[in-house]
């Protein structure tokens, strides 16, 4: 089956998330961010992208259903400073939603110019994300904005958009605004759009194109069997991945090269296009206590749909500490007990990282049996 309708929609959507929150970003003011019951953190580039992109699926593809990361409850308070909120909110994704076509995008699924929706239309767009996920039929993931504590600190970040289809990821698109082209070349050009549908590879362009104006560049993982080459990508925040064991992982693996800390997807674009030292990367995420059934947190389906998908489309496996693969058929998350976090690599490798995690929970005294 193609998906290329699937797959145009989804980068059209990300590609105006990420002018959205980038000029959010410039404009942003201290009371237009919320702590959100998780202690973590939502502004309202999350959730005008959640609802430019969910009115954008809603469009194109009307019986399709949606997981979203955010939701309205917050918006829909009768509060001078959720009236503020909301306000903001709706002229933000009324702006990116009528922008006019940029070269190359099909105006099938288009809003278009004077079709500004209602507050009420926007709030259930973001609403429409509220699907608690399963394990068949045609389901969107979104995440709005990935990395918020990264966007907050003018850091990386990425706009991340996956299409399961019977819980299997057939398309994803993570648009990174902050991200080099070249992350050897920090002071060049920034801004990429990541986007793999399945069986068809996986591929890179700049955000200020479209796959019809310039080719897209096809990403590989490079080919290694040399764990010492290797260089890890590891969450920026210690509280969501445990830096030390990583590090441990590295040392029995023989590494060298520092790890690459940084929040987000952008990640996986980055493991996905080779970034490091030539020798392949490893995106390495396992939780900061507990393991399995004690792990202290639950891994969300829209951290890594997307990833996941541009991760084997370059030439990867991705994984938990015992090898399973990431099960998107659950409903909203990874699991309780089914997840045991998150190891991408090249084909190559991925048994070889699998026996250090091994060997480096164990000196750990914990164990990947299931307890
Ligand atoms: N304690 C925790 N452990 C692991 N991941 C966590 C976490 N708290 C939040 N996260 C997730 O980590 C994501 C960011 O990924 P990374 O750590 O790779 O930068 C967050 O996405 P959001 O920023 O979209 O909320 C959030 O879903
Ligand atoms: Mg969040
Ligand atoms: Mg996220
Ligand atoms: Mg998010």
């Amino acid at each position: 089956m193609s998906y290329s309708k699937e797959k145009e929609l989804a980068i059209s959507a990300v590609r105006r998330a990420c002018g959205l929150t980038s000029s959010v970003f410039n404009r942003l003011v201290q009371n237009e961010k919320l702590v959100k019951g998780d202690k973590s953190p939502v502004t309202v580039g999350d959730f005008s992208a959640q609802a430019l992109i969910s009115a954008m699926i809603h469009h194109a593809f009307p019986s399709d259903v949606i997981v979203g990361e955010e939701d309205a409850a917050d918006l829909r308070l009768d509060t001078s400073e959720s009236t503020s909120l909301r306000e903001r909110i709706v002229a933000l994704a009324n702006e990116a939603l009528t922008q006019p076509l940029v070269d190359g995008e099909t105006a099938e699924w288009e809003i278009g110019p004077g079709k500004e929706q209602t507050s009420a239309e926007l709030l259930d767009a973001i609403d429409r994300g509220n699907y608690e996920g399963g394990r068949t039929g045609r389901m969107w993931c979104i995440d709005p904005i990935d990395g918020t504590k990264g966007f907050l600190r003018a850091d990386q970040y990425a706009v991340c958009l996956a299409l399961i289809v019977d819980s299997i990821v057939q398309v994803g698109v993570i648009g990174c605004p902050n991200l080099p082209l070249d992350l050897s070349n920090p002071s060049g050009e920034r801004g990429c759009i990541f986007f793999a549908v399945r069986g068809e590879g996986a591929f890179q362009i700049p955000i200020t194109s479209s796959p019809s104006i310039s080719p897209p560049t096809k990403i590989q993982i490079p080919l290694t069997s040399d764990t010492s080459k290797l260089t890890f990508l590891e969450s920026f925040e210690s509280a969501h991945a445990s830096h030390s064991t990583a590090s441990a992982i590295a040392s029995l693996l023989g590494v060298t090269n520092p790890p690459i800390r940084m929040d987000s997807q952008a990640k996986y674009g980055c493991l996905a296009r080779g970034d490091g030292n030539g020798g392949g990367g490893v995106y390495m995420r396992l939780p900061v206590s507990g393991l399995g059934p004690t792990a202290s947190y639950i891994e969300k389906i829209w951290d890594h749909a997307p990833g996941s998908l541009l991760v084997e489309e370059a030439g990867g496996i991705i994984s938990d500490a015992r090898g399973h693969p990431l099960d998107f058929g659950l409903g909203r998350t990874l699991g309780k007990g089914e997840n045991w976090g998150v190891i991408a690599t090249g084909k190559d490798v991925h048994a070889k990282v699998l026996e250090a995690v091994k060997k480096a929970f164990e000196s750990e005294g914990k164990t990947l049996a299931k307890a």
